[in-house]
């Protein structure tokens, strides 16, 4: 658990980058610090492995005071990753990830031992050791500056603006590769980012932070969409919190039958059919023609998200995004199990707005 109490930071320019932050990182969770640029995120992160000391007030890691231990102790218990992952450009991908665990003493073998398992803990190829930074992607840099900051096995981990410079798609990758590691690992995650979008996926609780260093909003991601604090923390979550807000509900959606054909096969088509492979995997839809027809690849409309039951935003979006106005609903083998409608997602949102389950 990490403890910010009544922290404040005035650089010497007069500067007060964070002002009387109270806050509370619970263990074993990721909590995203999220604002506009300046506002403070990253000299809170870097207070608690005291690469900045407060100008008053206390932060604790555990229960200690961290002013109370020496920086290079404090920093052996907590990984840090940053932007553009910050590798040593010399050194072998394996030898930066077995930088610390070398620094503390372990014997060459072992660290390089635990610097390849660690590799594939993040998702890459070991293969990958042998080489440079400079010879891998933005997204591969930032696994190794993952499996780098996990190397010594820290309870913390900061992670400041880690996946910002990396393209949308492998950002996405790396946010989700977060996710399942966090699910393994249990640490006690700090993320900083100015990407709502982010904060909201990564964070089960988001702090919110608006300029002068004040906390506007400490909240899960449901409350901030649907409760924002002020108006400030209403327009940094942005107009669609509306719809967003559905990401976090999962009330049950009734599943329609829908009817389904085989490529190849002639059916008697009124309306939409759904058209599947051998394993029951949606292909495409068939429309436009009334009576018999053979059901052929190059007559399918295809397009539309599919859902896979977790939210009411995706039951919507696979309803809207549907040539059919259907959504689509698959299993975990992707196999159809049925269709859902927009009208439905809707008043599964008023039973929940009426059951309390969405502040109002
Ligand atoms: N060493 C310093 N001396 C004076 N002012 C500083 C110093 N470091 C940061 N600041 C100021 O403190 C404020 C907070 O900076 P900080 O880096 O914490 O913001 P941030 O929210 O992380 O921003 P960004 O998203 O742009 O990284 C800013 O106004 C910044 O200019």
């Amino acid at each position: 658990m990490i403890e910010f109490r009544a922290v404040t930071k005035r650089f010497e320019d007069g500067t007060i980058a964070v002002d009387e932050l109270d806050l509370t990182v619970e263990a074993g969770t990721i909590t995203v610090f999220v604002g506009p640029s300046g506002c403070g995120k990253t000299t809170s992160l870097r207070m608690v492995n005291r690469m900045i000391d407060p100008t008053s007030g206390t932060i604790l890691v555990d229960g200690r005071d961290v002013m109370t231990v020496d920086p290079p102790t404090l920093r052996r218990g907590i990984g840090y990753v940053i932007q553009q992952a910050g590798l040593f450009p010399h050194r072998t991908v394996l030898d930066n990830v077995a930088t610390v665990p070398l620094l503390s003493g372990w014997d060459k073998r072992k660290a390089r031992t635990r610097a390849a398992e660690l590799l594939e803990i993040v998702g890459l190829d070991p293969a990958f050791g042998k080489r440079y930074p400079a010879q891998l992607s933005g997204g591969q840099q930032q696994r190794v500056g993952v499996a780098r900051a996990l190397a010594a096995d820290p309870p913390v981990l900061l992670m400041d603006e880690p996946f910002s410079a990396v393209d949308p798609v492998v950002r996405e990758d790396l946010q989700t590769e977060l996710l399942r590691l966090q699910a393994e690992l249990d640490k006690t995650i700090v993320f900083v980012t100015h990407d709502i979008d982010e904060a909201l996926k990564l964070g089960e609780r988001v702090a919110v932070f608006q300029t002068g260093g004040h906390l506007a909003q400490y909240a899960k991601p449901a409350e901030l969409l649907s409760a924002p604090a002020n108006d400030f923390v209403a327009s940094f979550v942005g107009r669609d919190r509306g719809y967003r807000t559905l990401t976090f509900l999962h009330a049950d959606v009734p599943v329609h039958p829908v009817a389904t054909a085989k490529l190849g096969e002639r059916v008697t088509v009124t309306g939409w059919i759904l058209v599947v492979d051998d394993e029951n995997r949606p292909k495409g839809w068939l429309s436009g023609v009334d009576g018999e027809v053979e059901v052929r690849e190059q007559d399918l409309v295809s397009g539309g998200s599919l859902y896979d039951g977790t939210s009411l935003r995706g039951a919507l979006d696979a309803a809207l995004s549907s040539p059919s106005a259907l959504g689509v609903m698959v299993d975990d083998a992707g196999a159809v199990s049925g269709v859902v409608r927009a009208d439905d997602v809707i008043q599964a949102l008023a039973k929940a707005r009426a059951a309390g389950e969405v502040p109002k």
